[in-house]
């Protein structure tokens, strides 16, 4: 698959921070790709700098296998802020003015008021609209020139949860209208709920890239009890079905793949001799892995 965006040692420096350093990573066409990461952590700058409005410190980008110009610039259609539309004005006069500045073609403004689900409320002022609907009509925008690759940071910042389930589901349809997607977030709710891939950032560094389903997938994880804690260990390390385990002081905490649980792993070891004092599942948070990947990096 052709990779939409090829960042290579990407660097910036602003005085004593080092806002990006040393970043590389690869977005797939076709996907909705995640820059996950907390305040602070470089994901704004990064956009800025691959599209082209910070200049980078050091390191290399590619949009489309080639360097950034013109004609790639148009094929990415961008959301780094809300645009200042005018509050007395339709959403349809507003998309006007800014296919004015973008020099595209009026054509394209009902598909897009369409795509966003506005074209209902092209003649409403845009004072009139929801948070939600107004942050539509910066997508539709957005939209305008019918790029290939769509970016947006923090998209659903200062919404309300209406707000915030409408572009979601935007993001989503957009996505399988063939749309590459690139999305800055600090929410890894967001990133799990509507991203195929995901990149965490941390004081500028990436810490984890990958699917979102293996990078934060939920694993379970059952915490077992026995007297002998070394027997328990040697029965783990036998049973086919155990992914990982750790054991701790009188416990072991135990991984499982796909499709096994506790009473598979109960038989195992009652089959062994070996009897359990506590067996409990122990369901992992994303926000616990998630602070995971940021910790054990940090070490
Ligand atoms: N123009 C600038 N001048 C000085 N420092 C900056 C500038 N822009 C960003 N920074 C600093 O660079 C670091 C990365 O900021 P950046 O905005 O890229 O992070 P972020 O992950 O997008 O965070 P947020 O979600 O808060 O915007 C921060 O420490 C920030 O204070």
């Amino acid at each position: 698959m052709v990779d939409v965006l090829d960042i290579d040692n990407l660097s910036k420096r602003y005085g004593s921070i080092q806002a990006v350093d040393r970043l590389s990573l690869k977005v797939a066409q076709g996907s909705i790709y995640g820059i996950l990461g907390p305040n602070g952590s470089g994901k704004t700058t990064t956009l800025g700098m691959v599209l082209d409005v910070v200049r980078p410190g050091s390191g290399t980008y590619t949009w489309f296998g080639q360097p950034i110009s013109k004609e790639t610039k148009h094929r990415v259609g961008a959301l780094l802020e809300t645009p200042n539309f005018y509050p007395y004005l339709t959403a349809r006069k507003n998309l006007q003015i800014v296919a004015d500045v973008k020099g595209s073609n009026y054509k394209s403004i009902l598909q897009v008021l369409n795509l966003v689900g506005l074209e209902q409320r092209k003649h409403t002022t845009f004072k009139g609209f929801s948070l939600g609907m107004k942050q539509r009509l910066a997508i539709a925008a957005a939209l305008l020139n019918n790029p290939e690759v769509l970016v947006l940071d923090e998209p659903t910042n200062g919404l309300d949860p209406e707000g915030i389930a409408e572009v979601r589901e935007l993001i989503l349809k957009i996505a399988a209208e063939g749309k590459t997607i690139i999305l800055a977030s600090h929410l890894l709710d967001e990133v799990e709920k509507v991203c195929t891939h995901v990149a965490v950032l941390q004081h500028g560094q990436l810490r984890a890239e990958g699917r979102v389903d293996t990078i934060l997938s939920a694993k379970d994880q059952l915490i077992i009890g026995a007297d002998s804690i070394p027997e328990v260990v040697e029965v783990l390390r036998k049973l086919p079905f155990v992914e990982a385990f750790q054991p701790e002081r009188d416990t072991v905490h135990v991984t499982l793949h796909e499709g096994f649980g506790s009473k598979e792993l109960n038989k195992a070891m009652f089959e062994a001799g070996v009897t359990l004092s506590r067996l409990t599942l122990h369901r992992k948070s994303l926000e616990a892995q998630f602070l995971e990947i940021i910790k054990s990096e940090n070490r």
